[in-house]
């Protein structure tokens, strides 16, 4: 039995997999293993930042909480990666739509994900790195998407430290510059992933109409994103 543990995951000897869904809401974690997995066993209860492993088409696969925001998921994420060798990290999140024609319940994945954090300048690149999620996931993920007819928006997301931004201009200058949609985590998992040469992405469920003003309910948010996380799974297991 493993006995391997970290400052914010104590898994006590159960797996985890090579394979990981990270939703931000511990919650959507839970749903996801009991909904999908076939003999789910919890490995992370620190925080209640829950994580379950189990298997999903009889490939073993695990899911865990990562809480809100860059630095919550950075730290995870780097746990996972460097103590517990997770080789493939794909975030299923919720995301605010930027652009017209992106409707409540479409999903999106970031193929890049442009950030307004200051958590890239560690790793001191001499110039502006740009956080790209895997190809190699990318192209199943839409692959998936497509066959089970599922609308998809593939592009350039925003991770943003800022919630409620008191600059009420600055999403706009995004959305001009193409940004499909908002979330506040993809930038970190993605230069995370980048700097140890594992796999990672960003798939999210548009839960907010940031154009025309339109909003999905918390129980909604908890649970209705079944696309997605379909998609994620199809895509981890392939
Ligand atoms: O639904 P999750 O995965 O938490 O993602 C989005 O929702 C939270 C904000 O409400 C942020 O974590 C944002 O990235
Ligand atoms: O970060 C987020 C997530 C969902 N909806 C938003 O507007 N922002």
């Amino acid at each position: 039995m493993s006995t391997l543990s970290t400052p914010h995951i104590k898994p006590d000897g159960a797996p985890i997999a090579e394979s990981i869904l990270l939703p931000g809401d511990p919650l959507r974690a839970k749903f996801i293993a009991e909904t999908y997995f076939e003999n789910p066993v919890c490995f992370n209860e620190v925080r209640n930042m829950l994580g379950f492993t189990g298997t999903y088409r009889g490939k073993q696969v695990s899911v865990m909480g990562t809480g809100m925001g860059i630095p919550s998921i950075s730290l995870y994420s780097y746990e996972l990666i460097h103590t517990f060798g997770v080789k493939q990290l794909i975030r299923v999140g919720s995301c605010g739509g930027m652009q017209e024609g992106i409707d409540l319940y479409d999903v999106v994945i970031g193929q890049a994900a442009s950030t307004d954090s200051n958590y890239l300048s560690q790793f001191g690149a001499p110039g502006t790195y740009a956080p790209i999620g895997s190809y190699r996931l990318l192209e199943r993920a839409v692959a998936h998407a497509r066959e089970a007819e599922q609308t998809v928006h593939v592009g350039n997301v925003l991770s943003s430290d800022i919630f409620y931004n008191a600059d009420e201009s600055a999403l706009a200058r995004w959305t001009r510059m193409g940004i499909l949609g908002v979330e506040m985590e993809s930038a970190g998992l993605y230069a995370n992933a980048a700097a140890a040469g594992v796999d990672a992405l960003g798939i999210f469920t548009v839960s907010d109409d940031l154009v025309g003003g339109r909003h999905t309910t918390p129980e909604e948010r908890q649970t209705a994103f079944t696309a997605m996380i379909e998609i994620a799974l199809a895509t981890v297991t392939e």
